[in-house]
């Protein structure tokens, strides 16, 4: 398990990063698995790597490229990307998985978009559909590991953060907006479980999830998604259907990381331009 980090190496984090940087994001956007391409539609980019920021270890998902890439869109805009996350079944300290969004506060972001690559529950899904995340079941929350458990520390928050519009209604209603503005009418908007992984799922755990109201489920965001509110950000998320489970005990329900990385790559454009609108009218 890696170090804790605490209030004081987010500074310094994000005094190493604004040394090397002219870009001052109000925008942060996680990258989930293959999702990296998200920054093709970013110009004057600025990118620094996870390895030369002070107390942050490299990931070890071989999808997510570790770096931070800083820059404009083409309305103008100021945003921060994160190609990369960190997850818990890495064996990170959950302090690690959240640093990422605890320095995009502290240089200026305001509103966070999360993304990731979900398996498909919902049986009128479809694999390429965009799913955003009206609410979620964040099943190592329920299991004592979020991260805000342990001592809290007030400058990133209060102890018990209210959590009822985690993924902000507005901004739902504004990405579901933009959404249909654009023709995409294989947006949907769902229930996310975040499960701690890196199994997959068995055909009984896949049936409990989708008994109790579950969408899509994947292996991160939700976490992230709660530190970004108790921060004080405002939070919006969404994920690519990369899988489909198929509710028979005589089919295969085969899902491979490597498809899951290519499936949602083919996709990104689609996410790309979802957000560069939506982006555009913040
Ligand atoms: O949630 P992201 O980072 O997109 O990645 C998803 O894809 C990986 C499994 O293929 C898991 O890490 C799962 O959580
Ligand atoms: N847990 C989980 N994570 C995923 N990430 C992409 N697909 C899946 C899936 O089917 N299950």
């Amino acid at each position: 398990m890696s170090k804790k980090i605490v209030y004081e190496d987010i500074q310094e984090m994000v005094e190493f990063v604004q040394s090397k940087m002219t870009i001052r994001p109000t925008v942060g956007i996680v990258c989930g698995t293959g999702l990296g391409g998200i920054n093709e539609v970013i110009n004057d980019k600025e990118i620094v790597k996870f390895s030369d920021i002070p107390n942050l270890p490299q990931t070890t998902v071989t999808s997510h490229a570790g770096q931070f890439v800083l820059g404009r869109l083409p309305c103008g805009k100021e945003v921060m990307v994160q190609q990369g996350r960190y997850h818990f079944y890495e064996g990170h300290d959950q302090s690690i998985i959240v640093a990422p969004i605890r320095m995009m506060k502290l240089m200026g972001v305001e509103t966070l978009i999360l993304t990731n690559a979900a398996g498909g529950l919902n049986q009128s899904y479809s694999i390429g559909d965009i799913m955003v995340i009206k609410d979620h079941i964040y099943f190592p929350g329920f299991a004592g590991n979020s991260p805000l458990v342990g001592p809290n520390d007030k400058r990133f928050g209060e102890r018990f953060p209210p959590i009822y519009n985690l993924y902000d209604r507005e901004l739902r209603k504004k990405m579901l907006k933009c959404a249909e503005q654009l023709g995409m009418d294989f947006v949907r908007h769902g229930i996310y479980a975040s499960v701690a992984g890196p199994h997959y799922e068995t055909i009984f755990d896949m049936r409990f999830l989708l008994k109790n109201g579950c969408d899509a489920v994947g292996m991160s965001t939700s976490g992230e998604a709660i530190c970004g509110a108790h921060i004080g950000l405002k939070v919006v998320a969404m994920s690519g259907v990369s899988n489909k489970f198929v509710d028979s005990e005589e089919v295969e329900n085969f899902v491979d990381g490597d498809e899951v990385t290519q499936v949602v790559n083919n996709g990104v454009s689609y996410v790309s331009k979802l957000l560069e609108r939506f982006i555009s009218e913040l």
